[in-house]
């Protein structure tokens, strides 16, 4: 017989001081004994916001007002296969009770790793550490492009790429000690680490190309461990490599047709959901977008935009 399958709505629930929600399931649950993002499974014939909001109500007395979706995943239990459409709600009334008699506690984000949750929730926790915005910067001479990202770091960018493809790699090396020295609460994310002699950190992880992705092995996916760890994608074979190696997030592209890539075929807004539906990871949307068009990026499960020309300061 085939493994059922559930759908399933999902809240974070954030309350002023940026805590997070969780629930103790019930022991005789599916997944009993672990900690929970509230929710549950939709009736027959509901959307899945309808449920998330009816499920918060149930469980936890509390009316959502205010919510965004964070990432979709489909997760294979020996049992069941899991579908779960998880938001993070930013706005609710009424104060939250464990309603089921379930124990809940409001938890720091940096506490999150220290409880334990279901298998499918490691990609909720990856994606709730990650920002909107992913930063990739232009191939610039070094002192223009020191100048660009101090601009682009005051004004809020966490999480960036330093792509220099014309650096040799000495140079490259240089520049990357230096940056993260200088930046060091940046998460910096660089080439391939097999000509450098920098470990993956806190702060510091790896961006591969597609091909690269495609040939890595599973004893140096796990040597990369201590940092995060991203991948280009452009199809399904890369997206499904990405997921096999449990690649953090990746980068969709040329999601629309780019200037800078006329040649290369664009995915289109449809292929880039259905991409990204498949991926169980964070995905940010590459190339040809706008930074307003983030929230349609976070509506088809994006979890942002990655972007060289759409964010870097202008002057530059
Ligand atoms: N609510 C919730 N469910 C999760 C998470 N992670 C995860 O794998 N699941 C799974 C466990 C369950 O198989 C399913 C959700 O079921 P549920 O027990 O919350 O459903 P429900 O509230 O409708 O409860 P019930 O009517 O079946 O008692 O999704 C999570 O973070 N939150
Ligand atoms: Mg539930």
């Amino acid at each position: 017989m085939a493994k059922p399958e559930v759908q399933v709505a999902v809240g974070v629930i954030r309350n002023a001081q940026q805590q997070v929600l969780l629930a103790l399931r019930p022991s005789n649950k599916h997944q009993g004994g672990l900690w929970e993002f509230p929710g549950g499974k939709l009736d027959p014939g509901e959307e899945a916001i309808d449920a998330l909001k009816r499920e918060l109500y149930e469980e936890l007395s509390i009316t959502v007002t205010q919510c965004e979706p964070l990432i979709n995943l489909r997760y294979h239990y020996p049992d069941l296969t899991v579908v779960l459409a998880v938001w993070q709600v930013t706005g609710f009334t009424g104060e939250a009770v464990g309603a089921e008699g379930q124990p809940i506690r409001w938890v720091e984000p940096s506490q999150l790793q220290d409880y334990s949750f279901p298998a499918a929730n490691q990609p909720i926790l990856r994606a709730l550490q990650l920002p909107r915005q992913y930063w990739i910067t232009p191939d610039l001479p070094v002192a223009q492009l020191l100048e660009g990202l101090a601009v682009a770091i005051e004004r809020g960018a966490a999480l960036i790429q330093l792509r220099v493809p014309s650096l040799a790699i000495a140079d490259y090396q240089a520049l990357a000690q230096q940056v993260i020295a200088r930046w060091p609460t940046v998460q910096w994310m660089l080439k391939h680490p097999e000509q450098l002699t920098i470990a993956p950190s806190a702060n510091v992880g790896f961006h591969l190309t597609a091909t690269e992705l495609l040939q890595l092995t599973p004893a140096q996916r796990a040597s990369l461990a201590g940092g995060w760890l991203a991948a280009s994608c452009h199809n399904l074979i890369e997206v499904e490599q990405a997921q096999q190696l449990q690649v953090d997030f990746i980068t969709l592209s040329p999601v629309a047709p780019t200037a800078s890539h006329p040649e290369q075929a664009a995915l289109g807004w449809s292929q880039a959901t259905h991409l990204t539906a498949q991926a169980n990871c964070p995905v940010y949307w590459l190339g040809g977008l706008a930074p307003t068009q983030q929230v349609e990026v976070l509506i088809d499960g994006g979890q942002g935009i990655a972007a060289i020309r759409g964010f870097w300061p202008n002057a530059l």
